[in-house]
């Protein structure tokens, strides 16, 4: 275990995220409306070091994971994951064969109406095992926007992964937004870090009181 008890990999890829500004404290506005203190850009892994980190924490963690489930393609909903679907697609690949002929895909947030037109770009996800992964949950809206597209394109959701589990209550319930979509699916759903991690991995106590109280303000019922 690294300091704070947490993991090493977890504490590696929160410090990577502070020393990049991958992680900032502030004051954000989320796609939600809530206003945040703390705010991970996914955009920021822009460079072939910091990719190749975040690259290994997802390979790690779905190579770790005892319940991975069986997948054809690997979905990035736009944009941010994106980059995430190929840059996972390519490490397994690299890191064990009989991964080789798993595809990557996404969706335009606008259709194409010339070329090869339509909304996804990638192998089509009709009849195909799908595996999502994005950048962050929060509030959830974005995982049920691709959860739809997948339903819409013939796809079959067989999991979930993002880097960050925000922890946050979806905006009309009690229950967080991977809580809701455990019980819908019921396919794994895996986080590479959680807001816990993150509050365990910040070194600032100033910062770590603000993280605990925005966390309190959003917990979802099973978190209070
Ligand atoms: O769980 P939620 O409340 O939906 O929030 C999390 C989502 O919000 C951001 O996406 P956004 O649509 O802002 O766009 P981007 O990927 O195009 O930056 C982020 O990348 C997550 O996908
Ligand atoms: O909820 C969001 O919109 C959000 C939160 C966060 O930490 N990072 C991000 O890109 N979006």
């Amino acid at each position: 275990m690294a300091s704070n008890e947490l993991p090493r990999h977890k504490a590696e890829l929160i410090d990577l995220c502070i020393r990049n500004q991958i992680l900032k404290f502030g004051s954000f506005t989320l796609k939600s409306g809530r206003v945040s203190p703390y705010f991970f850009n996914a955009g920021l892994f822009n460079t072939a070091r910091t990719l190749s980190c975040l690259a290994d924490a997802f390979a790690q963690t779905l190579l770790q994971d005892k319940n991975l489930p069986e997948f054809d393609v690997i979905f990035g909903p736009a944009y941010k994951g994106i980059p995430l679907a190929t840059l996972v697609c390519a490490r397994l690949g690299a890191l064990d064969e009989k991964f080789l002929d798993v595809g990557y895909s996404f969706n335009r947030k606008e259709k194409k109406d010339h070329g090869e037109g339509g909304g996804i770009v990638g192998v089509q996800l009709k009849g195909k095992r799908v595996l999502v992964v994005d950048d962050v949950i929060t509030a959830g809206t974005a995982m049920r926007e691709a959860t739809d597209i997948i339903k819409a394109e013939g796809g079959i959701l067989s999991g979930i992964v993002v880097c960050l589990d925000r922890q946050e209550r979806t905006t009309d319930g009690e229950n967080s937004a991977i809580e809701n979509c455990k019980a819908e699916y019921n396919v794994p759903i895996t986080a590479i870090i959680t807001l816990e991690d993150l509050i365990a991995g910040v070194p600032d106590e100033t910062l770590k009181e603000q993280m605990r109280e925005y966390g309190k303000q959003y917990a979802p019922i099973s978190r209070q």
